[in-house]
């Protein structure tokens, strides 16, 4: 028999980020090969004539798990059931632009889609927030969203930690996959700091394979803190199909148990761990258990440079929480 198909809610669906990523949900490349989705996609109405060529395009690859499409510009009915929120509708940053620049742009949306969800997704509903500056949209949405727990909001600093681990992968000279414990901390933005003084490469410390301290403090954050706006600059638009990528890690990774040992970056509500704030939406190392509950991991040591690096970036959410303070 069938499985129950899972219904994702995605905004933004008709934009370059959707473009890559409606094809891997409804491909099983989130879910698995054995879960059948349904697609809730949400755009504006300018968005509604691409949004159709897209439904047609994922009509010809004719998925066996695509169970249903919907499309739509109505916020109750795009997030009618959804178990899971990917808030992706927003206007990217150009050249020369900051992601909090975005604030005044993108955070009002936020709200009326917080509420939406809290009326019509399922009780089970998980949000992930990818429209930037994506830490302080999800507060905004989980704000607005009166009745759904906070521990169910989630921002995007998978990217990042996917961007880290390349990096550090090329300097070491090993695989992407050799790389373990790399932790995203703080606000998806330029004050974020990738932690490779708790990173491994096969099981150890960074430092025994990279001894080189001045680029790993220098030139290897500022590449991570400074990556998309160097694909800005060359592509000429934002990082998408990468985007893409991590939002897929991303929820595979909520929904499936973190191998031993390891974490993930995720940015969630602060419970206060680590002396961030509690409420902030920040980024710090997760892991999830067999029954798919996560948590946020006790016990990383953060050295002097560490903890100066995370004061500062979250310092950088307090100050775009209070920016938007009129819409929590
Ligand atoms: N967190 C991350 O790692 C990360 C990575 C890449 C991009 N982003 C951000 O993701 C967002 C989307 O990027 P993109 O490249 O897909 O942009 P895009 O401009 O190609 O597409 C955005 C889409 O959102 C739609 N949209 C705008 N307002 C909307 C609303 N209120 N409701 C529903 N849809 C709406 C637009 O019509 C458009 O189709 C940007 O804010 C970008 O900065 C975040
Ligand atoms: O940098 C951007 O504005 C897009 C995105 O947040 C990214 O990190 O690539």
């Amino acid at each position: 028999m069938m499985k129950t198909p899972i219904t994702v809610s995605v905004t933004g669906a008709a934009g370059n980020i959707g473009y890559a990523l409606l094809f891997r949900i409804a491909s099983g490349s989130m879910f698995g090969p054995e879960q059948p989705v349904n697609l809730r996609l949400i755009e504006i109405e300018p968005g509604m004539k691409a949004l159709q060529g897209v439904i047609m395009e994922l009509d010809d690859c004719a998925f066996p798990l695509l169970n249903d499409v919907v499309a739509t510009s109505d916020l109750e009915e795009g997030f009618k059931g959804a178990n899971w929120a990917l808030l992706v509708g927003s206007v990217p940053r150009g050249p020369g632009m900051e992601r909090g620049d975005l604030l005044k742009v993108n955070g009002g949306i936020f709200t009326g889609q917080g509420k939406a969800i809290a009326a019509t997704a399922a009780d089970d509903v998980r949000v992930l927030v990818v429209g930037n500056p994506c830490n302080t949209n999800a507060l905004i949405a989980m704000n607005s969203a009166e009745g759904v727990p906070n521990d169910r909001f989630f921002a995007m600093t998978r990217l990042d930690e996917n961007r880290a681990k390349s990096q550090l992968a090329a300097k070491g000279g090993v695989h992407n996959s050799d790389i373990t414990n790399m932790c995203i901390w703080g606000n998806h933005s330029a004050t974020q700091y990738p932690d490779y003084t708790n990173a491994k490469i096969n099981g150890k410390p960074v430092t025994e394979t990279i001894t080189d301290t001045e680029w790993l403090q220098g030139e290897f954050i500022s590449t991570v803190q400074q990556r998309g706006a160097a694909i800005i600059k060359a592509r000429g638009a934002s990082s998408a199909a990468s985007a893409a990528n991590g939002v897929v890690d991303t929820v595979r990774s909520l929904t499936n148990p973190t191998p031993e040992g390891d974490w993930t970056s995720i940015a969630v509500c602060s419970d206060g761990s680590y002396g961030i704030d509690a409420g902030l939406i920040a980024s710090m190392p997760i892991r999830v258990d067999a029954e798919g509950n996560w948590d946020v991991v006790p016990g990383v040591e953060l050295d002097a440079f560490s903890k100066e690096k995370l004061d500062a970036t979250v310092q950088e959410l307090r100050d775009e929480k209070a920016a938007v303070a009129d819409l929590l």
